[in-house]
């Protein structure tokens, strides 16, 4: 498939201040009373024009200050940067996106890894080469380009490192035990404190350094609500809790040897999905999108399918990584074949098929979206997400040390 070029989302950077951590942004009226002025018909051409004169930002007399401030570091390092070898797979809708600043990325890679290794013990010696093979540092700076300082980048590396280590260690490869939604529900509450009776609250901090997976969420949350609005990381924390909905319903799946429906299927990969990751995208840019604005059923709308896409993007590249796997890994194509009775090729070509409506029905919904609320908080967190999706599939095409593709071309 050619290259469809940069996403409409992508055309232009909307230019915002950046908030200190913590700081709500100024209340904007939002365009029109309580419900969204209707969208005026549009076709393509229309919205996309709308929608880059949207993203460009506010612009005339008194915006002038409405423009990013530098990051902190010093610029780019000026030697070319070696692209990353990339192999998308073919057919599969994607943007590139610029290869992430290596100072950065290094930078990054020894923030984290100091984190992981010497404050919270993330993982067993054994695991370092499968932690550095991750390549969590470029995987962020690709995500999040809009980062103000690298303060901000390492909240959303934490995090990252911490939701993996659940996933390895509650879930991935034989790693599920009967007891699952228990270990869960408890290291959620590393995420969504236990407030209880004075007798028992010292057994419930001191569980919370128990082990790694308990020690990374705790820890890479405390820094996330230092920075964070109380309703950034309350919105985070149900994104966690759809996140764990969705790796326990995985887990009764497997427990069971239940092969579900492909509707099904894709339900349950709405919550155990990357949603909780691109919806922190302003907290880690420094600003806030209110509270009222990301509970739009729009906005929610537009979270869920960007979720979905970058979520089956990976069932695709993980697939070879997932047939090697122990038991049977569910994912879209192996549910496809299963359930339509579809060679594996065939299954795949058309999960790749689902995933490219998926980033179909995001963009236009982010584009009606954002003509509708000419926010630009909104075009921002749109933006952010747009990004985020992005990015997501930039590290995934160019991870070969963790995936690798089908001989189906
Ligand atoms: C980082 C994060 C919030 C992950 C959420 C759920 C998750 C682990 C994925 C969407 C990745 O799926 P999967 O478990 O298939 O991971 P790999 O394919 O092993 O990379
Ligand atoms: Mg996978």
């Amino acid at each position: 498939m050619p290259d469809p070029g940069p996403s409409p989302l992508q055309s232009v950077l909307p230019s915002r201040p950046v908030l200190p951590f913590g700081t709500a942004a100024p209340p904007v009226e939002p365009p029109g009373p309580a419900g969204a002025p209707p969208v005026e018909p549009s076709g393509p051409a229309h919205s996309a024009a709308a929608l880059r004169r949207i993203l460009r930002g506010p612009s005339g007399l008194g915006t002038v200050s409405l423009h990013w401030a530098r990051p902190e570091e010093p610029p780019a390092a000026a030697q070319p940067v070696t692209p990353a070898a990339m192999r998308p797979i073919p057919g599969l809708y994607h943007h590139p996106v610029p290869e992430p600043d290596p100072v950065r990325v290094e930078e990054l890679s020894r923030r984290i890894k100091s984190w992981a290794v010497d404050e919270v013990q993330a993982f067993p010696p054994e695991w370092e080469d499968q932690f550095d093979g991750f390549s969590v540092s470029r995987y962020m700076v690709a995500c999040h380009p809009d980062a103000p300082t690298l303060d901000h980048l390492m909240l959303a590396a934490r995090l990252m490192v911490a939701e993996n280590v659940v996933d390895d260690a509650y879930c991935e490869d034989g790693a599920t035990t009967p007891d699952v939604g228990g270990r869960l529900l408890l290291a959620h509450t590393a995420l969504d404190p236990v407030h209880t009776a004075k007798e028992y609250q010292p057994a419930w901090e001191e569980s919370l350094h128990s082990d790694a997976a308990r020690r990374s969420y705790r820890s890479a949350m405390e820094y996330f609500t230092a920075a964070a609005t109380p309703a950034q990381a309350d919105r985070f924390r149900h994104d966690m809790a759809r996140l764990h909905l969705g790796y326990l319903a995985e887990a009764a799946w497997d427990e069971t040897e239940y092969v579900p429906e492909v509707w099904e299927y894709l339900a349950m990969r709405q919550f155990n999905n990357f949603r909780p990751c691109p919806t922190i995208t302003d907290t880690v840019g420094g600003y806030e999108l209110p509270a009222d604005l990301q509970a739009l059923p729009a906005m929610q709308r537009v979270i869920a399918l960007a979720g979905n896409a970058t979520t089956i993007s990976n069932d695709l590249y993980s697939y070879m990584k997932e047939l090697r796997s122990p038991g049977r890994h569910l994912n879209l194509p192996v549910v496809i074949a299963e359930k339509e009775g579809l060679s594996d090729k065939e299954a795949y070509l058309k999960a790749v098929e689902v995933h490219n409506d998926l980033m179909h029905e995001f963009e236009a919904a982010a584009a009606e979206l954002a003509a509708a609320w000419p926010d630009p908080r909104v075009a921002r967190f749109l933006k952010g997400v747009a990004v985020w999706v992005d990015g997501n599939h930039y590290w995934h095409a160019s991870n070969t040390y963790r995936y690798t593709l089908p001989d189906f071309w």
